[in-house]
C-alpha cells in the first residue's frame, strides 16, 4: 500500500533548513542557535535527554510555535508567513496522543481528514488504507478508549498520514510503550521509509535513533553537540569495540578502574554505577590486562560500540541517568 504519495512536489530536496534557530521562553533559552538540514527521503533524528530542546525544535518546524531568532524554512516556505500552507502538507505526531477517545477508530480518521478539506470519498478511501497500515482493521468500529498504548500510537500515526504529508514529524513516537509495541511501531516507520517518506523524529532512546535514523543530531541544553549518521558518529567518537566488565562489589570495581586506567588498558576507561566500559581498538590487549586484574570481574562482555557509547563520550552521562 502506498501511504506516502506526495500531494505536491517542493522545488528543493531540502525539506527543512534551520540556521541559528533559537527559541527562548523569557530569560530561558530552550534552543540556542541550531543549524539543521533535513533532506527528502531521509529519517532525521533529534536525540537528547529530557529538556534538551527537542520538542521546542519540533514545534517550530511544525509551525505551532514561532522562533525567537534565526532562520527556518520548511518545505521551502517560512513558517511565519506560510504556516497554514506548510501545515497542510505536514503529518504531525505529537508527544501525547490526542485522539478523541470517545469516538471509534474509524471516526477518528474521518474527522481528522475533514480538517484538510479533502473530498469525503477520498478521505474514506484513504482511511481504509490507513486502517490496514496501522493494523487496526479489526478494531475499526471500537471506541479508542480501551485500546492499548501501542494501538493508540499507531492510530495517531495513521491519522497524521491522512493528508498524504510530504514531511512527517514524530515527537518521541515510542515513549512509554512496551518492547513488543515499540518493535511493531518501528516496523510501521520502516515501511514509511521504504515508501520514500521523509521523517523527522525526536527520541531519547539510543537504540531507536540507531535503528531508524539515517542522520541525527545529539542535543544538549539547546545546542547540537554532534551530528552525522549513526555509523559516522560511532566512528568519530567511539572506539571499534567496548569491553564491558561487571564486578561482585563496588570495591572490586573501583580497584579495577584504577588498575586498568594505570595500565592504559584501552583508549578510555569509563566507570558507571554497575559496570566498567573499556573503549578499545585492540581488544586482545585489553582482555590481557583484564586477565591480570587482582580481583577478576564477575562477567566480561566484548561488543561493538553503539550510539550509547557516543552519547557517553560526548556528554559524560548515559541517557537514562
Ligand atoms: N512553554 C514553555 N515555557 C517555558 N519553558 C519551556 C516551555 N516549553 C519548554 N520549556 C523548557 O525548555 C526546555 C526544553 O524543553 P523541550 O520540551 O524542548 O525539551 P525536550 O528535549 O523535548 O524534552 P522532553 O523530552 O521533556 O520534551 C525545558 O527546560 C523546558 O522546561
Amino acid at each position: 500500500m502506498d501511504t506516502t504519495t506526495t500531494a505536491a512536489a517542493t522545488t528543493t530536496d531540502t525539506l527543512v533548513s534551520a540556521r541559528q534557530l533559537t527559541k527562548s521562553f523569557g530569560e530561558f533559552t530552550a534552543v540556542a542557535g541550531i543549524d539543521v538540514e533535513v533532506r527528502r527521503g531521509e529519517a532525521f533524528g533529534f536525540l537528547g535527554a529530557n529538556g534538551a530542546g527537542k520538542s521546542s525544535t519540533m514545534r517550530m518546524i511544525g509551525c505551532v510555535s514561532d522562533r525567537s531568532g534565526g532562520d527556518l524554512s520548511v518545505l521551502g516556505m517560512d513558517p511565519r508567513i506560510d504556516g497554514p500552507a506548510i501545515r497542510a502538507r505536514l503529518g504531525v505526531v505529537p508527544q501525547e496522543d490526542n485522539l478523541d477517545t470517545e469516538l471509534t477508530v474509524w471516526d477518528n480518521l474521518l474527522i481528522y481528514g475533514r480538517y484538510f478539506d479533502l473530498p469525503r470519498a477520498a478521505i474514506r478511501e484513504r482511511a481504509e488504507q490507513l486502517l490496514e497500515f496501522a493494523q487496526l482493521t479489526e478494531r475499526r468500529d471500537d471506541r479508542v478508549d480501551p485500546l492499548s498504548g501501542g494501538m493508540k500510537r499507531r492510530l495517531t500515526i495513521a491519522r497524521a498520514l491522512i493528508n498524504r504529508p510530504e514531511l512527517i514529524l514524530l515527537d518521541e513516537p515510542t515513549t512509554g510503550l512496551d518492547p513488543q509495541a515499540r518493535h511493531l511501531l518501528w516496523e510501521r516507520l520502516y515501511q514509511l521509509k521504504r515508501e520514500g517518506a521523509t521523517l523527522v523524529l525526536t527520541t531519547h532512546y539510543l537504540d531507536e535513533a540507531e535503528q531508524l535514523c539515517d542522520r541525527l543530531v545529539i542535543m544538549e541544553r539547546g545546542r547540537i553537540v554532534a551530528a552525522g549518521s549513526p555509523r559516522q558518529l560511532i566512528e568519530e567518537h567511539a572506539t571499534r569495540e567496548v569491553v564491558e566488565l561487571r564486578f561482585a562489589s563496588p570495591t572490586a570495581r573501583d580497584t579495577a578502574v584504577d588498575q586498568l586506567t594505570e595500565l592504559r588498558a584501552g583508549e578510555r576507561v569509563e566507570a558507571l554505577a554497575e559496570r566498567i566500559l573499556v573503549y578499545t581498538d585492540g581488544t586482545d590487549a585489553t582482555l590481557h590486562h583484564v586477565d591480570g586484574l587482582a580481583d577478576p570481574p564477575a562477567s566480561v562482555l566484548v561488543r561493538r560500540s553503539t550510539l550509547e557509547d557516543v552519547y557517553l563520550m560526548i556528554t559524560g552521562r548515559t541517557l537514562d541517568e
